[in-house]
């Protein structure tokens, strides 16, 4: 569980967030949906501490992540995984070597062993068979493929998305967040998706929380979300729906 309490974050007098409350239950698919420039990235990034508040916590295994030095946020971000919109694989190693780079940074394992645990992501995410393939030899979604087995290397508890499907044809779309909920059976991740598509959300979200003018103004399951009175997840529905 990630709890987020009274969040707050300004740039350059441009209050971004006014005082986010959320909850993030564990084991769960939890959708942050909201217009472009609410600060949906500017959240996540906070919950890996990428950024830091002007005031406020972010409660993960009984430590505020706010307050820990660098070295500490190491070793929470080994537990919660950050899936960039651009996937930023890096284009000098195959897929394979990709995946094997957080291992060779963060374990001490013989080089067979990182080679296997690669080879088991990729066949994972059903990307074995282009193991030896660079980045620009790939399609949109085999790059995201590629860059969800490395973040899974570290074996995290909870994993951040942001936009995961952006630039993807419907069928992908749906093909990826197949894919993520069945690794979060799998592994039993906690999994935390930024994204603008409501029927994505509908389809795939165990909870669905709208970000608006800096604040959460309304956390439900998708059951919950369609019947919401909030004057403005009503419009966001029904402009979605169109
Ligand atoms: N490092 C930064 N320095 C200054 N301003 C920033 C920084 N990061 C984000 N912002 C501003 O914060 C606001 C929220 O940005 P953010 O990227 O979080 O929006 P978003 O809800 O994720 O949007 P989208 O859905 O379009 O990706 C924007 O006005 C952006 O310009």
């Amino acid at each position: 569980m990630i709890t987020i309490k009274e969040l707050k974050k300004s740039f350059n007098g441009l209050e971004v967030l006014r005082g986010v409350n959320l909850s993030i239950p564990e084991g769960k698919v939890t959708f942050i949906m909201g217009q472009s420039g609410t600060g949906k990235s500017v959240l996540l990034k906070h919950i890996v501490g990428l950024l830091k508040p002007d005031s406020g916590e972010i409660w993960f295994e009984n430590k505020d992540i706010t307050k820990l030095s660098e070295k500490e946020l190491q070793k929470i971000r080994r537990k919660i995984g950050f899936l960039f919109q651009e996937g930023a694989l890096f284009d000098s190693m195959t897929v394979k070597e990709n995946v094997m780079f957080p291992l060779k940074e963060h374990f001490k394992m013989p080089k067979s062993e990182m080679e296997k645990t690669a080879e088991e992501l990729l066949s994972a995410v059903d990307l074995l068979s282009a193991k030896d393939k660079y980045p620009s030899e790939l399609s949109g979604g085999m790059k995201k493929r590629a860059a969800l087995a490395r973040t899974l290397a570290l074996r995290p508890q909870v994993v951040l998305f942001d936009e995961p499907t952006t630039g993807l044809d419907p069928i992908l779309q749906v093909s990826i967040l197949e894919l993520i909920k069945n690794l979060k059976e799998k592994y039993n991740l906690t999994c935390v998706i930024v994204s603008h598509d409501l029927n994505l959300a509908f389809k795939f979200a165990d909870y669905i929380a709208f970000l608006h003018q800096g604040v959460i103004i309304e956390v439900g399951t998708p059951e919950e979300i369609k019947t919401s009175t909030n004057e403005f997840v009503k419009k966001f529905i029904e402009s979605a729906l169109v």
